[in-house]
């Protein structure tokens, strides 16, 4: 099996297997001269820290083709189009590039990530002079070497995670259970079945179909809106490469007692054991009574009905614990390719510390645990960082310590005590948010720190931000004090088939 790399300037077939492997960082380095050159002229502040190095991208520009073919059937308000078009519109909002082979998806991307790294570029350039610290191998007006995109083995149904809302459907049946289409300012939202989309696996849409069906049987209302009452909320639906599956309901309490609650619970287990859900063949079901959009576990328990606690799964040679709390890549071989270019960008050795902030269930620091001296990990949410500690132990890692809480209060008394002189790759892989600035700057600060990897979900807007303070020359007003690092590799990882977003793996060195 081959991929095409013409999309990054590079007119022949490689072996698929060749993007699997780690990858060389030599080898890295020594392709750069095969990307074209493309100026471009250097952005301005807004258009930087308000993310719109990649608005109007492809998504974009899909939707307006679509709309485009779609503006002489303008339907009037709340009069939508008959079901089999809902269904289409709705893979037009969650999966826009659905229409286009693979191939053309990762050409589309490839192209966006590109234009992501020029503007950063010609911004870090402005910043630091022509002369400044970009000094990293030239190819296509990016100072950085840009990889060829790293496809995804799994094209469709990759995802591990889904989470299915409650709501009013095309035919107005509140009790219906699927993804929301329309906008809650104009308020035409309709809620629409997701069996046709293209990224979720059979085995989601079976859970959310029966969990329709118990909707439906029971006299308790759904909650529509949290001001309106109602009971019935989302479904969240996990399933590990096993097969494994493991559901999550939300329920609005309201004004029920415990005894009340109690019966609502009897019911919902029965229905998933022994009545028409069975067939479902849960591995594990959780209720989580909620009151607000999302509840981390602190805030109101995953309530285990029945079933195995946690589902695990298989990778990089670990078996690894998830949590119904803990964040995991939502397409598992993706991660794979993802961790393994993490690894090799890394370049960690027996000689340094490996810092994995962010590290969720510690899967990065886990699998580079044998090549590194120690590994810390520092994750917010609670039952991730016990999932890691486990994973240690279970695998046989000694050398691994992982921490609770917010990485801007761990991170900065973490780095005084590791002032021995030893080196210390850090990674980082923040949520969307990007890094508080206080992390940004203890890394900054930290002289120990040569080499950092930056894994990003969403590399404009608030990490375009963390990149320009991470590279900016030494500023003592903003206490970024140490030397600039260096962006040097970047390698986009398609861990999202069918849809535009894209991980970004930088490399920084100083
Ligand atoms: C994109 S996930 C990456 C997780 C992990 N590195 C992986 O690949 O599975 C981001 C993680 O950052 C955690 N997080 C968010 N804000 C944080 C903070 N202020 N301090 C520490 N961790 C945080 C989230 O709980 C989540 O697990």
């Amino acid at each position: 099996m081959s991929v095409l790399l013409w999309w990054a300037g590079i007119k022949r077939r490689v072996p698929m297997h060749s993007t699997r492997c780690f990858l060389s960082r030599v080898d890295l380095f020594s392709k750069s001269e095969l990307l074209p050159w493309c100026a471009r002229k250097p952005p301005c502040w807004s258009q930087l820290f308000l993310g719109s190095a990649c608005k109007g991208n492809f998504t974009h520009v899909i939707a307006k083709k679509h709309q485009r073919g779609q503006k002489s059937q303008k339907k009037p308000r709340h009069l939508g189009p008959p079901d089999g078009s809902w269904q289409e519109r709705l893979a037009d909002v969650v999966t826009p590039l659905w229409r286009l082979s693979y191939e053309e998806q990762l050409k589309m991307k490839f192209e966006a990530q590109k234009k992501i790294l020029q503007r950063l570029e010609s911004y870090l350039k402005m910043l630091n002079g022509v002369n400044g610290t970009i000094a990293a191998p030239r190819s296509e007006g990016l100072c950085c070497f840009l990889h060829p995109i790293i496809p995804s083995p799994v094209i469709d149904g990759y995802r591990n995670k889904s989470t299915f809302s409650v709501n009013r459907g095309p035919d107005g049946n509140p009790k219906t259970v699927g993804y929301y289409l329309g906008s809650w300012r104009e308020g035409n939202v309709v809620c629409v079945r997701s069996n046709h989309l293209k990224n979720i696996p059979e085995k989601h849409n079976q859970v959310a179909q029966y969990y329709e069906i118990l909707l439906q049987q029971s006299p308790m209302e759904p909650c529509l809106l949290f001001h309106e009452g109602g009971y019935w909320r989302e479904l969240i639906v996990r399933t590990n490469s096993q097969g494994h599956t493991m559901a999550i309901i939300t329920f609005h309490p309201q004004e029920l007692t415990q005894e009340e609650l109690c019966v609502q619970k009897e019911t919902i287990k029965e229905f998933f054991t022994k009545g028409p859900g069975a067939v479902c063949d849960l591995t594990s079901l959780y209720f989580q009574e909620s009151t607000m959009t999302r509840c981390s576990h602190q805030q109101s328990p995953y309530q285990l009905l029945f079933g195995e606690p946690h589902i695990f799964e298989d990778l990089l040679g670990l078996k690894i614990r998830i949590s119904p709390d803990a964040f995991f890549q939502i397409n598992t071989a993706g991660a794979e390719m993802l961790y393994r270019t993490v690894g090799e960008l890394s370049g960690v050795n027996s000689n340094t510390i490996l810092l994995d902030i962010c590290c969720g269930t510690g899967v990065i620091g886990l699998s580079l645990a044998p090549y590194t001296s120690q590994v810390l990990g520092i994750e917010l949410v609670e039952q991730a960082v016990e999932d890691a500690r486990w994973t240690a132990a279970f695998n046989g890692i000694t050398n691994c310590e992982f921490h609770t809480g917010r990485a801007e209060k761990i991170l900065p008394q973490l780095l005084k005590s590791k002032e021995d002189g030893q080196l210390i790759v850090a990674v980082v892989n923040p949520a969307r948010a990007g890094l508080h600035y206080q992390v940004v700057q203890a890394i900054r600060n930290c002289r120990a720190i040569r080499t950092l990897v930056f894994v990003s979900c969403k590399p404009q807007g608030e990490t375009a931000r963390n990149i320009i303070e991470l590279c900016c020359p030494p500023n003592s007003a903003k206490k970024l004090l140490g030397e600039p690092f260096v962006l040097r590799q970047a390698v986009p990882v398609d861990l999202f088939p069918h849809t535009p977003h894209c991980e970004l793996v930088l490399l920084f060195t100083r």
